[in-house]
């Protein structure tokens, strides 16, 4: 079975406190884009994973190695799986590369083994495993609350074009939140009603006004670079631009391909470029 494993981007994410298991409460609209991993699942006795594309661990720490032992774990069942993926998502970028895998395993392996299982179980044993787990296996655009584990579907967004760029660096999504204590963010939330609004309406120029994400402040503290990047990028005159969940990625909005390829040719700093445009489902069967 070849599937397409969507990344997302976070079109806003507000961060509402820290619980006492030292995960923080989200408030986050996520959106699935048209950049994603090809992950082919076979099924075998044994765990074989192989990763072309990067240079990633296929053992028990890979988030898709941890997909199999988890549905093992879940099922009860004697799971194994062939799985080669072929890495499109820039690691460490924010973009959820490891946990679109993740989803794309767990989801595969489901109808593999003719699991049955619901979207509510597959997202209850990924949440374990990775936060973003159970928007990937949703897709689309969602609101994100929990530490990741309550996605609620939001009207997909049609219209829109997304230029992401990774700079040659990544950003420990760990060190991200740590570095979120003792800050006043009381300044810093996003006008929740105002993006809601303006997805509902796809009225990109307002989307592009209220974008607005709590992680960049301790993104700019891990590598001022992303300050500097994110301002070329605004000097580009997009709707609007925003680092995507805990970085290292960034990403302009535009509303049309033109203006998109305007800003991906002039955009010359080092590292990763895309243009994309947001995806309305999570994994897809491309080949049984
Ligand atoms: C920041 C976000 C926003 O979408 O996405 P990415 O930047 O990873 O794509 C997610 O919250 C990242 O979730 P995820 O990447 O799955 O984090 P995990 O691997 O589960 O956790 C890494 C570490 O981040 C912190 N963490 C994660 C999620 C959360 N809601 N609160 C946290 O404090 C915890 O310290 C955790 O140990
Ligand atoms: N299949 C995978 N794809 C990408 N990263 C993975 C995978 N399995 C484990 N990882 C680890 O997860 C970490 C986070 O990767 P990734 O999910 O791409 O970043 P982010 O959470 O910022 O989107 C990386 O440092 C990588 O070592």
């Amino acid at each position: 079975m070849l599937i397409f494993a969507p990344a997302k981007i976070n079109l806003t994410l507000d961060i509402l406190g820290k619980r006492p298991d030292g995960y923080h409460e989200l408030w986050s609209v996520m959106q699935a884009i048209t950049l994603g991993d090809l992950v082919e699942i076979e099924p075998a006795e044994e765990i074989n994973l192989r990763v072309v594309g990067a240079d990633l661990p296929v053992d028990s720490t890979n988030i898709a190695y941890k997909a199999v032992l988890a549905l093992r774990a879940a099922t009860g069942k004697a799971i194994g799986a062939s799985i080669t993926i072929r890495k499109k998502i820039p690691l460490e970028a924010g973009l959820a590369g490891g946990s679109a895998d993740g989803a794309a395993v767990l989801f595969g392996l489901n109808k593999i083994y003719n699991l049955n299982l619901r979207k509510e179980e597959l997202s209850e044993i990924g949440a374990k495993i990775s936060a973003d787990i159970p928007f990937c296996l949703n897709g689309g655009t969602a609101l994100v609350q929990g530490i990741g584990e309550k996605v609620k579907k939001l009207p997909p967004l049609k219209k829109g074009y997304f230029v992401i760029y990774k700079p040659p660096f990544g950003i420990s999504t760990r060190e991200a939140y740590l570095r979120l204590a003792g800050k006043d963010l009381t300044k810093a939330h996003p006008d929740r009603e105002k993006i809601l609004k303006a997805l509902a309406e796809e009225n990109l120029e307002d989307l592009g006004k209220f974008l607005k994400n709590l992680l960049e402040i301790s993104a700019w503290e891990i590598n001022p670079e992303i300050y500097k990047y994110k301002n070329e990028l605004l000097n580009l005159k997009p709707l609007g631009a925003l680092m995507s969940g805990s970085g290292s990625a960034l990403f302009a909005l535009t509303e049309n391909l033109k203006k998109a390829k305007e800003i991906y040719y002039q955009l010359t700093l080092p590292g990763q470029k895309f243009i994309v445009r947001p995806y309305a489902a999570g994994p897809t069967c491309l080949k049984l």
